[in-house]
C-alpha cells in the first residue's frame, strides 16, 4: 500500500505508518507524476482533486483532512470508483473561537458592545450551529439563514435578504458549490453588499469566492461605514493587496487551525481509511495526541464578568496576531509570486494553537456558579 500525503498533514506517520509507505508532498505539488504508484491520496484544501489527476493512477482512495470538500470533484470522482471521505465538523471549534475574536475585536474599536448586536449566521451547520450555541449562551441575538436546511422543513430561519436587512453582523458559514439548488458562488453580490445595514460587520471565513470580491472591494471603497474581517480569498494564495488593506482583520485562511482541529482531521480520515480497509482502527487521537496538560489562566473574581470574558477569550485566540503576521507578509512580499508562497509560509509554520477546552480557568477567590457555568457552557475547563 502506497500513501501520497501533504506534507501538512499532521500525525501522517502515527497514523499511516502502520498501513503503508508515504510519501510526502507540499499540497499543491501534487501531480498526476506523484500518483503513478500510490493506492491512496490524502489531502488538505488545496490540492485540487479530479479525475483527470487521478487519470492511469492506482489511487483507490481520497481522504481530505479538512471541512469543507470544493477542492474535490465530488460527483466526477464518485463516477471513478474512487471511496471519498471528508472531516466534517474536525475545525468548527477553531471557526467560532476565531469568529468570536472577530466580535471581540471589531466591537472594542467602536467602543460598542458586542453581545448586543444583532449576528446574522448564513449557513447553520457544524460551524453555524456552534456558533449560534455560543452565543446563545452569552445572550446575544442570532439571525440564521439556511435554505437547505428550510427546505427540508426545519424551522427558524429567515431569508437572506431578510437577514441582510436585519443584521448588524453576518457571518458566513456556508459550503462553497456552483450548483444545485443553493448555490453559494458569489451569494454575496454587488447588490447584497450594498443592502447591508449601515456600519454592518461582514466576517467570512467560508470560502473566499462566496462573496464577488471585485464587487466587495468596490462597496468597500463607496461606503466607508462598513467593517470587514476576511480570512478567506477568492483566489487564494493569492490576495488582492487593495482589498487587504480596506479589511479591518484579514487573515491567512486561519480560522479553523487550532491544532486540535488538524489533529481531528486526521483521526477523522485515519478511520474512514481504516474503514475502507476493512479493518478496524487501532489507533485513536486520545493516544496519539500531545498529553500537554491544561494551561492555566487565574482572573480575578472581583473584575466584571465582560472583562473576564474577553481575557479568556483573547487568551484561547487573538485574531490581532494573525492579523498582524499576514500584514507584515504582505507589506514584505516584492511580487505575485513572494505573496503567494508568504500566504501558505504563514500556514505551514503556524503558531501552536489550542482550544478553549485545553485551558483552564478558576479565580483567586473562586469563579461564582453562575460564571463556572457560563465559561464551561462555552467549552472551557473549569
Ligand atoms: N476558514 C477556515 O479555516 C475554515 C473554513 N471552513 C468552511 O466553512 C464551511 C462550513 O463549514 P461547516 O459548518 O462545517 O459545514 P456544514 O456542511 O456542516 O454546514 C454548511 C451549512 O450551510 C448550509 N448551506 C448550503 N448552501 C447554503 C446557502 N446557499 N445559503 C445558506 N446556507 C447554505 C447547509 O445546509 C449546511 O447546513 C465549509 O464548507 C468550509 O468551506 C471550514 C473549516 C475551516
Ligand atoms: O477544513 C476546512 O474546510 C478548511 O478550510 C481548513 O481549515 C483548511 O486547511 P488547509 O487545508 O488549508 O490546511
Amino acid at each position: 500500500m502506497h500513501i501520497v500525503a501533504d506534507e501538512n498533514i499532521p500525525l501522517l506517520d502515527e497514523f499511516f505508518a502502520g498501513l503503508g509507505s508515504i510519501t510526502r508532498l507540499p499540497g499543491r505539488a501534487i501531480d498526476r507524476a506523484a500518483l503513478r504508484q500510490a493506492d491512496a491520496l490524502l489531502v488538505r484544501s488545496v490540492t485540487r482533486v479530479d479525475q483527470a489527476l487521478l487519470r492511469d493512477t492506482p489511487v483507490r482512495f481520497v481522504g481530505t483532512c479538512t471541512i469543507g470538500t470544493d477542492h474535490l470533484d465530488l460527483d466526477g470522482l464518485r463516477g471513478s470508483g474512487v471511496s471519498l471521505a471528508s472531516a466534517p465538523g474536525c475545525n468548527a471549534r477553531g471557526v467560532v473561537e476565531y469568529v468570536l475574536s472577530c466580535l471581540l475585536t471589531l466591537a472594542e474599536r467602536r467602543a460598542t458592545d458586542w453581545r448586543q448586536q444583532r449576528v446574522g449566521i448564513v449557513g447553520v451547520g457544524e460551524v453555524g450551529t456552534r456558533l449560534v450555541r455560543v452565543l446563545a449562551t452569552l445572550g446575544v441575538e442570532c439571525l440564521l439563514c439556511d435554505p437547505p436546511r428550510a427546505a427540508r422543513g426545519e424551522t427558524g430561519f429567515v431569508g437572506l435578504d431578510e437577514l441582510i436587512a436585519q443584521a448588524d453582523v453576518i457571518s458566513l458559514h456556508v459550503p462553497l458549490s456552483r450548483e444545485g439548488a443553493h448555490p453559494t458562488w458569489h451569494l454575496f453580490d454587488q447588490a447584497r453588499l450594498q443592502a447591508l445595514r449601515p456600519n454592518a460587520w461582514l466576517i467570512n471565513s467560508s470560502r473566499g469566492p462566496v462573496i464577488d470580491n471585485a464587487a466587495l472591494e468596490q462597496v468597500m471603497t463607496e461606503r466607508q461605514d462598513l467593517a470587514l474581517a476576511l480570512d478567506v480569498w477568492e483566489h487564494e494564495p493569492w490576495v488582492a493587496r487593495s482589498l487587504a488593506a480596506r479589511c479591518e482583520l484579514a487573515t491567512p485562511h486561519i480560522a479553523g487551525y487550532s491544532l486540535d482541529g488538524k489533529l481531528r482531521g486526521t483521526e477523522q480520515i485515519y478511520q474512514a481509511f481504516c474503514r475502507f480497509l476493512g479493518i478496524d482502527p487501532e489507533l485513536s487521537l486520545e493516544q496519539l495526541a500531545p498529553q500537554d496538560g491544561l494551561a492555566e489562566l487565574q482572573l480575578s473574581a472581583t473584575t466584571p464578568t465582560d472583562w473576564m470574558l474577553s481575557r479568556a477569550l483573547r487568551w484561547v485566540y487573538d485574531v490581532r496576531d494573525d492579523d498582524a503576521r499576514f500584514r507584515r507578509m504582505l507589506a514584505e512580499a516584492v511580487d505575485d509570486a513572494a505573496l503567494r508562497a508568504g500566504f501558505d509560509r504563514l500556514r505551514k509554520d503556524y503558531p501552536l494553537r489550542r482550544e478553549c477546552a485545553h485551558l483552564r480557568l478558576s479565580a483567586d477567590a473562586g469563579l461564582s456558579a453562575e460564571l463556572a457555568r457560563l465559561f464551561s457552557e462555552l467549552g472551557f475547563s473549569v
